[in-house]
C-alpha cells in the first residue's frame, strides 16, 4: 500500500477521557504493544493493519450511514454497495495493497459486516484457482482479478445443504453443441442462500451433478456467468434470480436463489483440473485430486477461527470490559459510593472468562491460519497428504470456537444489563453475524463428526503401531500415538501448564477410545455400519470437541513458550488467560477430567479456588488487556464500548438520534389513534 505520512493521525483521542478510565489504565502491568503484536501475529502485521485502517478513516469514501443501527435493509444494502464500489476501484488503482492490507482494510469498511462482494474473495476465487485448470486460469483469471467478474458460490439448495452429494442441480452434456445445460428439477432444487447472489455478483461457481452419456458422475464445478455485463441484468435463457429476504442479521447482504431452467453454458465452464468431460462427452478424473473441491470450504473454516470466533468475541468482550469499568451499581458497603460493576466477583467471572476465552481463539485461531497456509501450499500442488489433517482440524475447531463464542457474546451482552439489550450497544450487532458462522460452512454436528472420523482412523492406526514417528510433526493428533502405550503420569495440583496440556490429550483419548468403543459394540450387535454411526454420535462429538480442546491448549501453550524468553509481563497476563480457560473447561468437563487424568473432585475444587485467585490476579490489567486488542472505534459501533468511556453521553446522542424522534407526535399515532379518537 502506498504509504502516506500526512495521514498520521493520532490513534486515540487522550483528551476528554472518563476519568476512571485513567485510573484503570495506570494500572497495567505489561507492555500492550508487545501483546498487539501477538495478537496481530507480529509487530510487522500490527503496523500493515494500523495503515490499512488510518487510510480507511481518511477516506471520506468510505463513511458510514449517520447511524448503522437506524438503517433499513434497502439503506443498508445501498451502503455497502457504496463503499464496496469505493473498495474496489481503490484496490484496483493501487496495486501494491497486499492480501493482509485489503483484509484489514475490509474489516474495518464494514465493522460486523460480511459485504455482498465478499464471496467472490473468500469462495469464488479460491475454488477457481484450484479447481480450473491452467487454460482455464488464462481465460477467466485476469477478469477475476480486476472485478469485471464479481462471483459468488452457489452450492446449498433449498432442500439440501449438509448433504452435497444429495443435490438435485444437474448439469448435463450435450454433445450436440458442446455445452452443459443445468437445470433445477424441483422446487427443492432451487438453490438458495449464496452471498450476493441476489443482486450483486455476475458470475458463480455452481456445485451440479455432472450427468454425461447418460451417467451421473457426482458434484463439480461449473464457472456460471448469471447477469449481463453491461447491464447487470439477469441472463436470459433459463435464470430466475432473486433476493432470500429478511434474515436474523446480515441485512446489508443480498443472500440469495436462482432457479435454472434448461440453462445452458460452455463445456469448457466446467472446472477441468481434476475431472474432465472431453469433447465426445467422455468423463475422465484424476481420482487423488478428487477431495479439492472441497477446498474453499477448508479455506473459510479455517479462518473463521481467529476471524468470527476470535475477532468476534473479543469485541463483545471489549465492550462488556469498558462498560463494567464505568458503570456503578448497588450499595457495596452500607453507605458508600456504589462501587463500578467489575468489583462484582459474579461479573468477574463472566467477563474474564470470556477474556480468557477470546485470547486463546484469537491465538490459535492465528496458529491455524498459518497451518493453513503451509499446508496449502503443498496441496494445491498435488500432494494432498496433509489434507485429512487439515480437514479435521478446521472442522472441528471452526465449530467449537464458534459454539463457545456465540455463548460467549450473549453472556457478554447479559452483563451489560438493560443497556446491552439496545443496538447501541454494538453487541446484537456481532452477536447476529458471528451466530451466522455456526451455520454456513457447516452446521456444528456435521462438522464435529467429520472430526470424529479423522480422529478413530488416527486412533485405529495408532492401535497397531507403537510409535509416532509414521506422524509428521504437524499432525495434531500426535498425542494419541504418544499417550496410547505410555503410563499416564500423577498429576500435582495446581496443574502446571505442561500438565495442563497433556490433562486435555488423555481426555481427548479417553474419549476418542469410548467412541471407538460405542462404536465397535454397536457394530458387533450386528448393526449396520450407519447405523453404529449415527447411535455413537454423542461419544463422537465429545471426542471431536476434546480433540479441539487440545489444539487449543496446545498452540497457546507453544505461543506462551515462545513469549516466556520475550517478556516477563506479558508472559504472566497471557499465562493466567490461559490458565483461566484451560481450568474453566477443565471443571465445566470435570466428569471427563477425572475419569482420564485419575484426579479427585478434591482436586477440582483446587481448581475452582485457583480461579477464584486468577480474577484477582487478572482484574489490574482488565482494560490494558481490552485496548491491546487495539479496536479503533469505527470496528467496536458501541456506546458502551468507547474508548474514552463516555458512555451516557453517547447512548444520550443515540436516543436523539432515533427516527421516531424526528417528529413530537409520530404520523401513525396521529392517524390510527387520535383522528379515530376526535371522529
Ligand atoms: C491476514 C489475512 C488473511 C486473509 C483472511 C481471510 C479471512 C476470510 C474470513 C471469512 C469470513 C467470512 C466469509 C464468509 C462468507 C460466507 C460463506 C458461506 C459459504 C457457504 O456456506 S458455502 C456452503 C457450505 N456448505 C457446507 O459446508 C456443507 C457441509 N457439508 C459437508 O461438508 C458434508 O458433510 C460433507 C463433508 C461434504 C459430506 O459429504 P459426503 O457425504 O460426500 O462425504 P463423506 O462424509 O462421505 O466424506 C467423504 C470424504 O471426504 C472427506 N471430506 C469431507 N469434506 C472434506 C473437506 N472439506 N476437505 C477435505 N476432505 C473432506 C471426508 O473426510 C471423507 O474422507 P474419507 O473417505 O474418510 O477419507
Ligand atoms: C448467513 C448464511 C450465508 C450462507 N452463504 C452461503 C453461500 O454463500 N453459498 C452456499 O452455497 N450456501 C450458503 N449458506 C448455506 C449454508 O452453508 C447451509 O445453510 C449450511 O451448510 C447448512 O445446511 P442446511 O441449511 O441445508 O441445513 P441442514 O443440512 O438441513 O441441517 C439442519 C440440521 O439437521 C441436522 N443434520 C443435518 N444433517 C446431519 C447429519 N449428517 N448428522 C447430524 N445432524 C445432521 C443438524 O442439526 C443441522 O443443523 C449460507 C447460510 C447462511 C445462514
Amino acid at each position: 500500500m502506498k504509504q502516506d505520512e500526512t495521514m498520521k493521525v493520532k490513534r486515540y483521542d487522550d483528551t476528554n477521557v472518563n476519568p476512571d478510565f485513567v485510573a484503570e489504565r495506570k494500572k497495567c502491568t505489561f507492555n500492550i504493544e508487545l501483546l498487539t503484536n501477538i495478537i496481530d501475529g507480529s509487530s510487522y502485521l500490527t503496523e500493515t493493519r494500523r495503515q490499512a485502517q488510518l487510510a480507511v478513516l481518511n477516506n471520506e469514501s468510505f463513511s458510514n450511514l449517520p447511524d448503522r443501527y437506524y438503517a433499513s435493509r434497502d439503506e443498508a444494502y445501498a451502503q455497502n454497495i457504496r463503499k464496496s464500489a469505493a473498495y474496489i476501484k481503490l484496490l484496483k488503482e493501487d496495486k501494491s495493497i497486499s492480501r493482509a492490507e485489503s483484509y484489514f482494510m475490509q474489516c474495518l469498511i464494514f465493522p460486523n459486516e460480511v459485504p455482498p462482494f465478499s464471496l467472490h474473495t473468500t469462495m469464488f476465487t479460491p475454488t477457481f484457482e484450484s479447481m480450473a485448470d491452467e487454460e482455464q486460469k488464462k481465460l477467466w483469471m485476469p477478469r477475476i482479478e480486476n472485478y469485471e467478474i464479481l462471483g459468488t458460490y452457489i452450492q446449498t439448495e433449498m432442500g439440501h445443504g449438509t448433504n452435497v452429494r444429495g443435490l438435485e442441480t444437474t448439469a448435463t452434456f450435450d454433445p450436440s453443441t458442446d455445452e452443459f445445460i443445468i437445470h433445477s428439477p424441483t422446487l427443492t432444487s432451487i438453490k438458495w442462500w449464496p452471498g450476493g447472489l441476489g443482486k450483486t455478483c455476475n458470475c458463480a461457481i455452481v456445485m451440479a451433478s455432472l450427468i454425461t452419456n447418460g451417467r451421473n458422475e457426482g458434484i463439480h464445478p461449473f464457472i456460471v456467468q448469471l447477469r449481463d455485463f453491461e447491464t447487470h441484468e439477469p441472463l436470459k435463457g433459463g435464470l430466475t434470480i432473486g433476493d432470500i429476504g429478511t434474515k436474523l442479521g446480515f441485512h446489508g447482504m443480498d443472500n440469495g436463489f436462482v432457479k435454472f431452467d434448461q440453462f445452458r453454458i460452455p463445456r469448457r465452464n466446467m472446472l477441468m483440473k481434476s475431472a474432465k468431460v472431453t469433447r465426445d462427452g467422455t468423463y475422465q478424473k484424476e481420482k487423488k485430486l478428487e477431495k479439492l473441491k472441497y477446498g474453499s470450504m477448508v479455506f473459510v473454516r479455517a479462518m473463521l477461527v481467529f476471524n468470527q470466533a476470535g475477532q468476534g468475541l473479543a469485541q463483545a468482550v471489549t465492550i462488556a470490559a469498558r462498560y463494567s469499568c464505568v458503570r456503578r451499581q448497588s450499595e457495596y458497603a452500607p453507605g458508600q459510593e456504589e462501587p463500578h460493576i467489575i468489583e462484582y466477583q459474579a461479573q468477574q467471572h463472566i467477563l474474564f472468562t470470556e477474556l480468557a476465552a477470546s485470547y486463546i481463539f484469537y491465538i490459535a485461531g492465528n496458529k491455524l491460519r498459518e497451518l493453513y497456509f503451509t499446508m496449502n501450499y503443498d496441496i494445491q500442488k498435488g500432494d494432498l497428504s496433509d489434507l485429512p489433517e487439515l480437514h479435521a482440524l478446521s472442522a472441528g475447531l471452526k465449530a467449537l470456537t464458534l459454539d463457545e463464542a456465540v455463548v460467549g457474546i450473549e453472556r457478554c451482552r447479559l452483563i451489560c444489563g438493560g443497556h446491552g439489550y439496545s443496538a447501541a450497544s454494538g453487541i446484537p450487532k456481532i452477536y447476529t453475524e458471528v451466530v451466522a458462522a455456526c451455520t454456513y460452512e457447516g452446521v456444528h454436528p456435521v462438522l464435529y463428526l467429520q472430526t470424529a472420523r479423522y480422529l478413530l482412523k488416527v486412533y485405529q492406526a495408532a492401535l497397531l503401531s507403537s510409535s509416532a514417528s509414521s506422524l509428521p510433526d504437524n499432525q495434531s493428533s500426535k498425542y494419541i500415538f504418544r499417550h496410547l502405550h505410555s503410563e499416564r503420569p500423577r498429576f500435582h495440583f495446581p496443574l502446571s501448564f505442561v500438565e495442563i496440556v497433556e490433562a486435555f490429550e488423555r481426555r481427548a483419548l479417553m474419549c476418542i477410545e469410548k467412541a471407538s468403543k460405542k462404536l465397535d459394540g454397536l457394530l458387533a450387535t450386528g448393526r449396520p455400519h450407519h447405523e453404529a454411526w449415527n447411535y455413537s454420535a454423542c461419544y463422537l462429538i465429545r471426542a471431536a470437541k476434546a480433540h479441539s480442546h487440545v489444539y487449543l491448549t496446545s498452540s497457546v501453550h507453544e505461543q506462551l513458550e515462545t513469549v516466556r524468553q520475550e517478556d516477563a509481563g506479558v508472559y504472566t497476563v497471557l499465562g493466567q488467560l490461559f490458565e483461566l480457560y484451560a481450568l474453566k473447561s477443565i471443571v465445566d468437563h470435570a466428569v471427563e477430567f477425572i475419569e482420564s487424568c485419575g484426579i479427585t473432585t478434591d482436586q477440582i475444587n483446587i481448581c475452582i479456588e485457583r480461579i477464584e485467585a486468577l480474577l484477582l490476579n487478572i482484574r489490574p490489567n482488565v482494560l490494558p488487556l481490552v485496548d491491546a486488542f487495539d479496536f479503533p472505534d469505527r470496528l467496536l459501533g458501541s456506546a458502551l464500548g468507547c474508548y474514552d468511556g463516555n458512555v451516557y453521553q453517547r447512548l444520550y446522542e443515540y436516543a436523539l438520534n432515533s427516527p421516531l424522534n424526528k417528529s413530537t407526535v409520530n404520523v401513525a399515532y396521529f392517524v390510527y389513534y387520535i383522528a379515530i379518537n376526535i371522529s
